[in-house]
């Protein structure tokens, strides 16, 4: 089929411009929607010989000499050197053999010495490495260094920070100018459309999204976001049949909207409906009258007419702080912050405190130990921020509110007991939140222990051990015998370093919640963990729907501190009210925080009325219609891990052009509490097989409106995941029996014969369907006639009474018979 000019200018890695400006050149006049013959094809590999994959590694290169090349710069001279005498003797992978495996050849140099190894490659090597290296494990390890083209590809880690950070917010400038001191907090926020298009948009998979329609799918393929110069380079480009702008009454330029209905756009663009239907079908489209076509598409078309498109700014949320965007100069590193996962009993607690004790920084301060959520500690004179809470439910209840503060899991397995389910659940939920995962095996001290084996049993999970020529990062250590810590710190610093973790300080504040109380004597207490900035005391500040002056903070130590740059924890005092764990954190002027807390206090009011919208089965194709799905998300839990692998597969085996399955978390036992974090988090549905959710589930379920489906057939949940795929899934009912009565004497009149019963349990109603039970066996399933107490017509008879029941159709009742009521009702999360 012959390919199309914006088609083969994709290929080439090129824009559609730039095809056009060298057939232009070649004296062929082309359009972004001409198709390409082998003359013109033949012009163009000349001119692009290098192909889009040859781009991007000068691309990368150029992005690495400034940042990655520093984080190498820096192996060198602060850890790697003065560590080798130490490391070498001290720890498990002295006698590694080499493997030429490439994540081990970047991570040993930092942490053996082997530093001349990595001074030969470039920042670039480094990071594509990496890259390479996160194939086999995606969502493991990836640096979170932006620009890094293998980074967004595996695990997509930085992406789904930003979009947790700047979904849907709006957005400031903020860069260059405020280089210069903290002081002046609002002094560099500058309002800048263009930058928060630019932000939208560098966001691929960012909330604000707009939806993906045949058109998109169709012309996005030939993006051209940006057509501004378009006019310059001889703006009309018309080929196949469009007519030349008439300039007096045409537009030159036009704003458009994220998305645009046909006729609208037409009207913007002051040309005829048809003439613009003709262009998109020019371009392959059938579009009608009244269809909504997206930004890409419409700046395409507008293209062709020769008109400059810019996009209009989102409609701004009254509710939302002015996000702002730093520029990269600014990005100082921060420390990593880290939170540890693991099973039950597998030591979290004591590796926390071990670490504490270890190496706080209290003796150097003479403070006394105080739980503000997070703690930082120094090693090798850097710091590392450890959130206080072990586990991932906290983990996982932050992500779900849109919050992620963590950068590195440290995931415990006991050397003893091995790999657990909630070893695996921790697992799952830092992946499914990408963020790269230390595995430290404690309890090495014990007899039983046997570390080899929990590397084995993590291979299952994608967990690769650098020994064993994969990626993961693994430490045995011992909490109580304090052994291996200086090798996990070290660890966690490389990692950090690796994954370029950096902020800017210099610019007002911005952090989340990581605990929040109301303290009698000190009124709202908030301990925040500050992600961009530095808070001051003294700052207005605004947190979810709380705001206030900051009087005071302390850090862990309880000591009083004056600012709080990024990555460390604080409790601060000033707010009017109690915020929630996972609420940003803000500065701004008095002013804006007022109002826009007021803002946010009546959505919440009015959103507690509504409760959020989820997946649901049921309105999973209205979803992927309106473009908000492109991925499912599940969540299975079986009752024995053979029925769990077959349904995740069969699962998976759902072909779908609209909707790809991802498997979140799958294992075995009853669907627990933080099965439903993690499908809130991830907006997984839950497939239950053989399985219950137990009572904390079902209410935290209902609370947070996750969808569970329980099955006893595979084939079942097979069918309805397929048919709501494909919008055909019809509404379930399940039976809810709402009382029995025993039959304790027969009434019979000439026209019914009347059951004198008494309500044994629950209540009979006059409308419930009823199954007539004699001698344990059915006998009869219908509905009840009426329903009396006396001589009176009722709507229901409750436990402990006596009333007359007739049903429908039905004459033979018994003296001893059983009446148990139910009705139907529409299947809801259970
Ligand atoms: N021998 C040995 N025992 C340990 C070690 N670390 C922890 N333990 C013991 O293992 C048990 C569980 O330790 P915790 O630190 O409470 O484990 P946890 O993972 O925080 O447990 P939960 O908070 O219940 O999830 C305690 O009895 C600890 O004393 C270790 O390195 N060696």
């Amino acid at each position: 089929m012959t390919k199309r000019v914006y088609e083969v200018a994709k290929e080439y890695g090129v824009s559609a411009k730039n095809v056009i400006k060298v057939l232009g050149d070649h004296n062929i006049k082309a359009g972004n929607f001409t198709g390409i013959d082998d003359s013109m094809r033949a012009i163009l590999d000349k001119s692009f010989k290098e192909p889009k994959k040859a781009e991007k590694p000068a691309e990368q290169k150029k992005g690495m000499e400034g940042t990655g090349r520093k984080v190498n710069d820096n192996n060198r001279a602060k850890q790697a050197k003065p560590q080798e005498g130490q490391k070498q003797g001290n720890s498990h992978k002295q006698n590694r053999p080499e493997q030429g495996n490439n994540a081990k050849k970047q991570a040993q140099p930092a942490r053996n010495g082997n530093k001349n190894q990595q001074s030969g490659s470039s920042g670039q090597n480094h990071q594509n490495n990496r890259g390479q290296d996160n194939k086999k494990n995606a969502g493991q390890q990836n640096a979170k260094s932006s620009g890094n083209q293998n980074n967004r590809q595996n695990g997509n880690q930085q992406n789904k920070q930003n979009q947790q950070n700047n979904g849907g917010k709006r957005t400031k400038f903020f860069g260059r100018s405020s280089q210069n001191g903290d002081e002046g907090q609002n002094a560099g926020r500058s309002d800048n459309k263009k930058n928060k298009r630019n932000q939208n948009n560098n966001n691929p998979n960012g909330k604000n999204n707009r939806p993906h329609t045949l058109l998109s799918n169709v012309l996005n393929k030939g993006k051209n976001k940006n057509n501004k110069n378009n006019k310059k380079q001889g703006g009309h480009h018309d080929m196949g049949g469009g007519e030349p702008a008439k300039k007096k009454n045409y537009p030159t330029s036009i704003e458009l909207p994220e998305t645009i209905i046909v006729k609208d756009f037409a009207e913007k663009l002051g040309r005829e409906v048809g003439e613009v239907i003709k262009k998109l079908l020019m371009g392959g489209i059938m579009a009608t009258i009244n269809q909504e076509i997206d930004f890409e598409t419409a700046s395409l078309i507008a293209d062709e007419f020769g008109v400059t498109v810019t996009q209009e700014a989102p409609p701004e949320d009254p509710t939302e702080i002015e996000e702002i965007v730093d520029a990269p100069e600014t990005l100082k590193v921060r420390p990593p912050v880290v939170t540890i996962m693991g099973h039950v009993d597998h030591g979290k607690t004591s590796l926390l405190d071990a670490i504490r004790q270890t190496n706080v920084t209290s003796h150097e301060a003479g403070g006394i130990t105080q739980h503000i959520g997070a703690y930082q500690v120094r090693y090798n004179g850097k710091k590392i921020t450890f959130m206080d809470t072990p586990g991932h439910e906290a983990f996982t209840a932050m992500r779900a509110r849109g919050a992620q503060v963590t950068d590195i899991a440290v995931l415990v397995v006991a050397a003893d007991d091995g790999v657990m389910p909630q070893t695996v659940e921790s697992i799952n939920h830092a992946k499914s939140a990408g963020v790269p995962i230390i595995v430290a095996i404690n309890k090495i001290d014990k007899e039983s222990a046997n570390p080899e084996h929990v590397m084995q049993q993590l291979t299952e999970y994608g967990l690769i051990s650098e020994e064993w020529g994969g990626d993961t990062i693994m430490v045995p250590v011992s909490a109580h015998k304090k052994i291996g810590l200086d090798d996990l710190l070290e660890n966690i610093l490389v990692l950090a370093e690796v994954s370029e973790l950096k902020a800017n300080p210099n610019r007002p504040a911005q952090g989340v919640v990581i605990e929040a109380k109301l303290d009698k004597g000190r009124g709202p207490v908030a301990s925040v963990l500050i992600q961009k900035g530095t808070l001051h005391v003294g700052d207005t500040i605004i947190v979810g729907p709380c705001f206030g002056k900051v009087r005071a903070m302390n850090n862990e130590r309880g000591e009083r501190v004056k600012k709080a740059e990024p990555s460390i924890p604080v409790e601060i005092l000033g707010l009017n009210d109690v915020p929630e764990a996972g609420d940003i954190l803000d500065v701004t002027d008095e002013k804006t925080a007022r109002s826009v807390a007021e803002k946010r206090m009546e959505k919440k009011r009015s959103s507690a009325l509504h409760v959020n919208a989820k997946v649901t089965l049921d309105d999973l194709f209205n979803q992927i219609q309106q473009g908000e799905l492109k991925e499912l998300p599940l969540i299975i839990k079986g009752d024995v891990q053979g029925s769990v692998e077959a349904l995740s597969q069969s699962l998976l085996n759902i072909k779908s052009d609209e909707v790809r399955i991802a498997i979140v978390h799958a294992g075995v036992g009853a669907i627990s509490e933080s099965d439903i974090m993690l499908a809130s988090a991830s907006n997984a549905i839950i497939i239950g097989f053989n399985v219950r959710p137990d009572a904390a589930a079902r209410k935290a379920a209902e609370h947070d409106n996750v969808d569970m489906r329980m099955y006893r057939v595979i084939y079942d949940a097979i069918n309805d995941v397929e048919a709501a795929i494909k919008g055909m899934l019809e509404k379930k009912y399940e039976e809810h029996i709402i009382g029995r009565a025993e039959v304790r004497k027969v009434i019979t009149t000439p026209k019914v014969i009347v059951g004198g019963s008494y309500v044994k349990e629950g209540k009979i109603t006059n409308n419930a369907k009823i199954r007539l039970i004699r001698n344990g066996i059915v006998i009869h399933d219908g509905e009840i006639d009426g329903l009396r107490r006396f001589k009176d017509d009722v709507k229901e008879v409750a436990s402990g009474y006596e009333c007359g029941i007739t049903l429908e159709k039905y004459r033979d009742i018994k003296e001893g018979d059983e009446i148990e009521a139910y009705e139907m009702v529409e299947v809801a999360p259970e």
